[in-house]
């Protein structure tokens, strides 16, 4: 036989039992499988097959004397599947089994019951023996709708045992990621007929016998198994420097990420946590590794684009691990930047010479014009100001309206108060003078920038090099950004492939108004996919999230409605805190001791947030908390979170969108203030006040579901309903 490189792969309970090793075995233990990676000869290794093993292709690898690695050996595939002293390996491998389940569509690594009495199932170091006292969690299922869901024979003793939801929870690590995913579903509520849909691929099961190497890497084995790409991949797998989400994809996201191309704009929705961003990221990395294959495509770049800056430091940081060689140099394959400030360094290059206005001086100057223009100007009855300036910001400039006739035309959905001809006759007038002497002093509304940009790039995009765009928060762009998003890679028969993958999640829309992608001219058609599995939050949290959400009906991005059916976590946890005080003196004091209370395991301060409503409160925390002594550290437009340096974090729940704490606390809350009472007085009919309310539930919703393990949710006075939940 000539002598063949193994193509190297790892079991996630490999790396498990890695990590246990004395570092001198490590290190060892990475030469041999470099070696085993890419030296032919093989010079120096001791492989051997297992004597008395049920499963023939088990073989030990010799670490050093003492220590063996377990793989799993077929044609030139080897799965590495355990590492131990030399006695307890043989023995782990003798009883394992290495099989293709059908259902699940993936690899299993199988303890046999035989070979050690009431032996659990699963793929890692024998788990704790359990006895069973009560009913049993899924007692309600007969062996055969178990094994019809794909639940292994094998298992079925030890899943028996199970009493309670964190029983199954804390034997997870011996069940393969689908095999959980289908027993916590079950146990969650969901119906034996629901599962298939929510888990199974089986619109994508195999109708083949699979070849051992494809069987491995189907995208439900790859949820529990890396098989690196190359070397440099391997090595930076092995010196640990790869996070969870780099490296296991849940199915749906591998598929969705490395889908191999897709015919025109792709969309990706999903609740909050379901790892969007995440999936965002390995798109970007998919689009990069094939421009950066094809000599052909010199000069090409993906734009990965948000709406938020913070968003897109932390997504330019992750990048950068996940695929350095597209973030590094002067001249980047990926450039990742929010789309403000995209538009703002566009301009500049172009010549564009007025000062896009965000907020700060800038903005209290559009104020007083919109004051002098409101002071000089004839009104019809009956509209406000804060309305005329409403209709400015969601008519005029979120659709881009630039003549009177086109706003005699445009269709003003979801605006309360109807306008016939005569009243937009009086109100053009007032836009006019208002637009005029905001361009007289040098001044543009990011709208303008926007609609400048799309002027700009429909005369000339040749000098652009995008090939493709990745939108994050696509819930948060407005209509004028959804168009220049679409003219940076407009439509063009072929060239439409691959030109844009956005990921959003209409539920968490703070920002701006609904846009449909349609509208926009963003076609997504049949490449339109749903992320489900939160892999943020616990299940109660999520719930307690979800329920404050209740009676919104959120769109999907386009023209429909969006759903969460399906939506569900992993992990139980325990109840949020809700609780209301009298004041927010006894608030403030009862937070604190909350904050101090903080077990010292590992849950430190860094990944605690106490998050609030406005920058006032935020001001008054940040006083109350240090005055207590407790190390705070704010979380600002121009100071993102480092993850370093220690002290709760304080941020507005508005700066938070995005973020993720082991530990939530929001406070401060009040029914003056949720809705803000201002906001609910400044609406002007009924669809103003439900949509003051709407944002506000999606806010609480954002901000709830910022938090992995524990929530604590707190007011003061008479309780605000819409955090009720
Ligand atoms: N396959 C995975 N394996 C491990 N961790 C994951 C995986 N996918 C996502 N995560 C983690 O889950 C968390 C949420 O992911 P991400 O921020 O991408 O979700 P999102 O849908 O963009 O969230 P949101 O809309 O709430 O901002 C992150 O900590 C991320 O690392």
């Amino acid at each position: 036989m000539t002598e063949t490189q193994y193509r190297v792969s790892f079991d996630v309970a490999c790396m498990k039992a890695l990590r246990k090793l004395p570092s001198k075995v490590m290190e060892r233990f990475h030469d041999m499988v470099l070696k085993l990676m890419v030296d032919p000869s093989r010079s120096g290794l001791n492989i051997e097959s297992i004597q008395g093993a049920q499963d023939p292709a088990m073989r030990s690898f010799r670490i050093d004397q003492g220590y063996r690695a377990i793989g799993y050996l077929q044609g030139g595939d080897l799965l590495l599947l355990h590492v131990d002293e030399h006695d307890k390996a043989y023995r782990w491998a003798t009883n394992r089994t290495v099989q293709f389940n059908t259902k699940l569509n993936r690899i299993q690594i199988l303890e046999s019951a035989t070979a050690s009495e009431a032996a659990p199932a699963g793929n890692a170091a024998a788990p704790p023996e359990r006895t069973r006292k009560g009913p049993g969690l899924f007692d309600p299922y007969t062996d055969l709708e178990l094994t019809g869901l794909g639940i292994a024979e094998k298992q079925i003793d030890r899943i028996r045992t199970y009493e309670t939801e964190a029983d199954l929870e804390a034997d997870r690590t011996f069940l393969d990621a689908t095999s959980y995913d289908v027993l916590f579903s079950l146990a969650a509520g969901f119906s034996l007929q629901e599962i298939p849909d929510l888990i199974l691929a089986n619109d994508r099961l195999p109708t083949a016998k699979l070849e051992f190497a494809e069987a491995l890497r189907t995208d439900e084995s790859r949820q529990d198994i890396f098989v690196p790409d190359d070397e440099e991949d391997l090595r930076r797998f092995l010196n640990g420097d790869l996070e969870g989400w780099q490296v296991f994809l849940h199915p749906e996201q591998r598929r969705i990420a490395y889908h191999r191309a897709y015919k025109g704009p792709a969309l990706v929705r999903g609740g909050a946590g379901t790892g969007k961003t995440v999936v965002a990221m390995h798109r970007a990395k998919h689009l990069a590794d094939a421009i950066a294959k094809d000599a052909g495509r010199k000069g090409d770049k993906v734009l990965f684009t948000t709406f938020t800056s913070t968003l897109a430091q932390d997504v330019k940081a992750n990048l950068a691990t996940l695929c350095p060689e597209h973030l590094a140099g002067p001249d980047p394959v990926i450039e990742v930047i929010n789309l403000d400030r995209w538009v703002g360094d566009f301009l500049k290059r172009r010549g564009f010479e007025r000062n896009i206005v965000y907020f700060g001086e800038d903005r209290d100057r559009l104020d007083d014009i919109w004051t002098e223009v409101l002071a000089d100007a004839i009104l019809p009855e009956g509209l406000s100001d804060e309305f005329i300036k409403d209709e400015w910001a969601q008519i005029i400039q979120a659709k881009g309206i630039g003549t009177e006739r086109d706003y005699f035309m445009v269709q003003r959905t979801g605006r309360g108060t109807p306008l016939d001809r005569r009243k937009r006759r009086a109100l053009w007038t007032v836009f006019e003078a208002y637009r005029a002497k905001m361009v007289s002093e040098g001044l543009a509304e990011p709208d303008d920038a926007y609609r400048e940009a799309i002027a700009i790039l429909e005369k000339d995009r040749t000098r652009l090099p995008y090939s493709s765009v990745v939108v994050d928060e696509t819930q948060d762009m407005g209509e004028p950004a959804l168009r220049l998003i679409r003219a940076i890679v407009p439509k063009s028969g072929e060239g439409d492939r691959d030109s844009l993958f956005l990921v959003g999640d209409a539920h968490q829309r703070i920002y701006s108004r609904k846009a449909s992608l349609l509208g926009c001219g963003i076609e997504v058609r049949g490449s339109a996919s749903r992320l489900r599995l939160n892999y943020r939050t616990t299940e109660l949290i999520r719930r307690y999230a979800v329920a404050v959400l209740e009676g919104v009906a959120v769109d999907d991005l386009d023209d429909d409605f969006d759903t969460l059916s399906g939506y569900r976590s992993l992990r139980r946890g325990a109840d949020p805190i809700r609780i209301g005080y009298a004041t927010p003196s006894k608030e403030i004091a009862a937070l604190i001791d909350w904050l101090k209370e903080v077990p010292p395991d590992g849950n430190t301060p860094v990944s605690t947030a106490v998050l609030v409503r406005t920058n006032r409160q935020l001001s008054e925390i940040e006083a109350a908390l240090g005055a207590a002594g407790l190390e705070v550290f704010v979380l600002r437009n121009n100071r993102p979170d480092d993850r370093i340096t220690p002290g709760v974090r304080l941020a507005t729940m508005h700066r938070a969108k995005g973020l993720e704490f082991d530990r939530v606390a929001l406070a401060l809350l009040s029914s003056e203030m949720v809705p803000p009472r201002q906001a609910l007085s400044h609406a002007v009919d009924e669809a103003g006040r439900r949509e003051v309310i709407e944002r506000e539930k999606s806010l609480i919703h954002v901000a709830g579901t910022r938090a992995r393990s524990e929530l604590r949710v707190s007011w003061h006075g008479i309780r605000p309903d819409l955090i009720l939940g």
